[in-house]
């Protein structure tokens, strides 16, 4: 020490006390009372310097402290968050620990039952936060409620706002009489208590602190052990003997332990049984998304478990489920009649049903049954599954229905049609049933698909398997084997053969008639008709394949014949349509090989039987076969589509045989030339006509073409077009075999035409036949009406001539005259 400052002023310290009696208080007369006071006084006095007491609540003293405004403060437990902004003493002047103080009434005995307790803690108080951390670490939930003085705390548990309170067990032991408290027996923490100064102030006092504890421990007869006597009763080294306050250590690390030991394992079974509760919660979603229905019961009936799709199919609350009997509900409703036989059974098996809902709704189910032996073998019961299998059922049917129908009319296929026929004439053969198959094929609808577009195609198909299935009866099959061809299969007629073809014939000219009828498709109409081959059976054969190919050899043949007709199937048809077949494939050859050939029959004029033109007929001769006419090979070429190749190269051999005899006479000369209706269908015929005729530029009345009433009259809108076209061009038009068709005369009036050619059948029977002369009679006054030239169609006599002179037919044609020969032959008096 500056032995100058022995005789100077002693320097004040100003010290900060609190009440933690009895440690520091206030007394009665309000001066600084307790143990450590005293203590203190007693350092000041030896160190010769005099104390400025300081007294307030102890958070305050915290702020005081932090700001210097005091330069000590007494009776502070240690921090590390306390020692960042206080240095503490050396040596502490006693130890204390946390306790609870409880009201003399509770029954709070440990740590557990303050879970949902509120406790009142000083604040910023170092037990307060030691007990926080307790509970914590056991998971005992309580409120907190802070005050700032030991005082106001003891006073809360005694008005009864909290249910304890937190202090050390000195301060603890000094209020508990005052406050009639019970000291509990949750203890926790002991710690020892320091004076402390402001981090880094001036440690002379702290040094002359901890210089006289240091003595006075030493020394039991000191003053430090003289004022613990008087302020505690204790008159050990310290306030507690070691070997208790080690017991007690002991102790308390030994019911930690234990408690964390029981801490953790309440933990764990916790944590198992939140797992287990977990897991239960997940296995009930997923029974549940399961979209199947899945419900187990014991053998009275009782459901033990069932998922939503089973609650929802039997019409049961999930909730309720287990106060169900599912006896007692499958008997409750109709809808679950099925389910009943399989339920009651006693043997686990796999079997496909149908199955009506609560609400009624159709649901096929594979359904298992499995039995269950039940926990411990001691509640057997079934586990049933009842997987919905309604999607895969409708996809299944889909499909099936997708394999024997047609696409575009939903009528039955080839597929389809071959299983009924398989069936119709397994019954035929077993009840002597007789039956007939139709095969029924459009007319020329590959020209309306190639001309019209396929759209328009499919409209037709569509609407002529409407047609069909509105004329058929109910039994009949219609079935579409593809593109234009229909069957119709009648299974049941009459026992006799020919009876029963009678009344095949019946319903294919019904149908043919029904075909006929205009059909209109985007604003326009079509009229269609249909080749119909017709087998019976078994009087044509009794296997389906064989009959589907005979009645299409018959329809082959009805086409063949013209189209538009119905023909039966015969014996030597095969042979004939196999010849007709090799025909087609010879025809292909033919253009190339030069095969076909054209000649020409002149027309001459009435008044001067002069050749004012030709008509140009084809000729085919056949390597094997030699010459076939053109009523034999063109309605090949026809269904073979090489009519247009054909029918082009005709054109053109004409426009070159007009240029010719243009070059070598003077006299006007016209060529005649056939149109089939294929021609007239196709959609560039115009543009090549109109090519043909500008690159030989031949003049255009010289190029006649005839057509027949039949394609003026079945193609009416597109005829119409393409005859003001031809006249555009200056082309000439003649009607062909006139008198053999419908004869509209009021059709043909409308339509710029140039001749009519009265067809031979008429001609061969004048003048002797009175039918036919009436007939020639009526055509050539109609036509002089109508300004139309006549030209008479195979003059064999001269008594025709004279007959048609007389009643001015201006053109004759015919044999009497020259028969259709190659050009360099025709006789040349009819030349000029
Ligand atoms: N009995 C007899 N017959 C006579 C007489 N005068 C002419 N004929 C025959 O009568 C037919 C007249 O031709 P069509 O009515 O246009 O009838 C033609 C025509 O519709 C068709 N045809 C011929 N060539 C062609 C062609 O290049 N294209 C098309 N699309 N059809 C053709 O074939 C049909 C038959 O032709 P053809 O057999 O050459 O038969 C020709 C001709 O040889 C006669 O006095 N007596």
């Amino acid at each position: 020490q500056n032995p100058d400052s022995l005789n100077a002023d002693p320097p004040d310290v100003r010290v900060g006390y609190f009440d933690t009696h009895p440690l520091s208080f206030r007394n009665s007369n309000g001066d600084p009372d307790g143990l450590i006071i005293d203590l203190l006084n007693e350092v000041a006095a030896t160190g010769n310097m005099k104390i400025q007491w300081v007294y307030d609540e102890f958070p305050n003293h915290i702020n005081n402290i932090k700001s210097g405004r005091i330069d000590v403060l007494v009776s502070v437990a240690y921090s590390e968050e306390r020692a960042r902004y206080m240095d503490y003493s050396a040596l502490n002047f006693t130890n204390v620990w946390g306790q609870v103080f409880l009201p003399a009434n509770s029954d709070i005995e440990s740590l557990f039952d303050l879970n949902n307790k509120s406790i009142a803690l000083l604040e910023n108080g170092i037990n307060g936060q030691n007990f926080l951390q307790q509970c914590e670490l056991f998971e005992v939930n309580c409120q907190a409620v802070y005050a700032n003085s030991y005082h106001k705390i003891f006073t809360m548990v005694d008005n009864g706002e909290v249910d304890a309170a937190v202090s050390n067990n000195m301060v603890g032991a000094e209020f508990q009489d005052q406050y009639d408290l019970l000291a509990s027996s949750i203890v926790f923490n002991p710690f020892k208590v320091y004076i402390t100064k402001p981090l880094g102030a001036d440690p002379v006092f702290l040094n002359l602190y901890d210089q006289r504890m240091r003595l006075w421990k030493d020394d039991p007869e000191s003053f430090y052990y003289q004022t613990r006597m008087k302020w505690t009763h204790q008159n050990q080294h310290d306030t507690i003997p070691y070997w208790i306050l080690y017991t007690i250590l002991g102790l308390f690390v030994f019911a930690l332990i234990a408690i964390i030991a029981a801490v953790l394992f309440k933990r764990q079974v916790n944590r198992r049984v939140n797992e287990l509760s977990q897991r239960e919660i997940q296995l009930n979603q997923i029974i549940n998304i399961v979209p199947h229905m899945i419900y187990a019961n014991d053998y009275q009936g009782r459901f033990i478990l069932a998922n939503d799709f089973a609650c929802d199919f039997f019409g049961i609350e999930n909730k309720q489920v287990e106060k169900e009997n599912i006896y007692a509900i499958l008997k409750s409703s109709p809808n679950f009649q099925n389910l009943i036989a399989y339920t009651t059974s006693s043997n686990p098996f796999n079997t496909e049903i149908e199955a009506r809902n609560s609400r009624g709704e159709q649901i096929s189910l594979m359904m298992s049954k499995v039995p269950y032996s039940g926990r411990n073998d001691k509640e057997p019961a079934v586990v049933t599954v009842g997987v919905d299998i309604s999607q895969t059922k409708q996809y299944e049917e889909e499909i099936e229905y997708l394999a024997n129908h047609d696409a575009l009319t939903g009528l039955p296929n080839r597929l389809l049609l071959s299983d009924r026929l398989k069936s119709s004439l397994a019954r035929a053969e077993q009840f002597k049933h007789v039956g007939a198959i139709l095969y029924i094929d459009l007319d020329n609808f590959k020209n309306i698909n190639d001309s019209q577009g396929h759209k328009v195609g499919d409209k037709l198909i569509k609407k002529v398997a409407i047609m069909l299935k509105k004329s058929a009866t109910p039994g009949d099959t219609i079935a579409r084997l593809g593109g234009d061809e229909f069957v119709i299969e009648i299974p049941e007629l009459d026992q006799d053969i020919n009876k029963a073809e009678q009344q095949a014939l019946l319903v294919a000219e019904k149908l043919s008639t029904q075909l006929k009828k205009p059909i209109i498709i985007e604003d326009k109409q079509y009229n269609i008709t249909a080749s119909i081959g017709v087998v019976v059976y078994p009087r044509d054969g009794n296997r389906q394949s064989l009959l589907i190919q005979r009645a299409d050899t018959a329809m082959y043949e009805a086409k063949f014949n013209g189209r538009n007709r119905i023909q039966v199937f015969e014996k030597g048809l095969e042979a004939k349509v196999k010849k007709q077949h090799q025909l087609e494939n010879d025809l292909r050859l033919a253009l190339q090989n030069k095969e076909i050939v054209m000649v020409y029959q002149p027309i001459v004029a009435a008044d001067s039987l002069k050749m004012v033109g030709t008509e140009i007929l084809l000729r085919w001769h056949h390597p094997v076969r030699g010459t076939i006419m053109p009523t034999d090979f063109i309605p090949i070429a026809e269904s073979a589509q090489l009519i247009l190749e054909i029918g082009y190269w005709t054109i053109e051999k004409a426009c070159q045989q007009i240029l010719t005899w243009r070059e070598t006479t003077d006299q006007p000369f016209f060529v005649a030339i056939n149109l089939s209706v294929i021609q007239f269908r196709d959609r560039e015929f115009l543009g090549r006509i109109t090519d043909l005729v500008n690159k030989y530029n031949i003049p255009r009345n010289y190029l006649e073409f005839e057509v027949t009433e039949s394609i003026l009259l079945n193609e009416s809108v597109r005829s119409m077009e393409v005859i003001n076209q031809l006249k555009m061009l200056g082309i000439k038009l003649s009607i062909d075999d006139f008198g053999t068709g419908y004869s509209s005369f009021d059709y043909i009036r409308k339509l710029p035409l140039d001749k009519i050619k009265i067809d031979k059948s008429f001609i061969e029977d004048i003048p002797s036949d009175n039918n036919s002369v009436t007939i020639v009679k009526t055509i050539l006054n109609m036509a002089h009406e109508m300004n139309l030239q006549v030209v008479a169609e195979g003059v064999e006599n001269k008594e025709q001539m004279e007959f048609l002179r007389e009643h001015q037919c201006q053109f004759f044609q015919g044999y009497l005259f020259s028969k259709p020969k190659e050009v360099n032959k025709i006789p040349k008096k009819f030349r000029f």
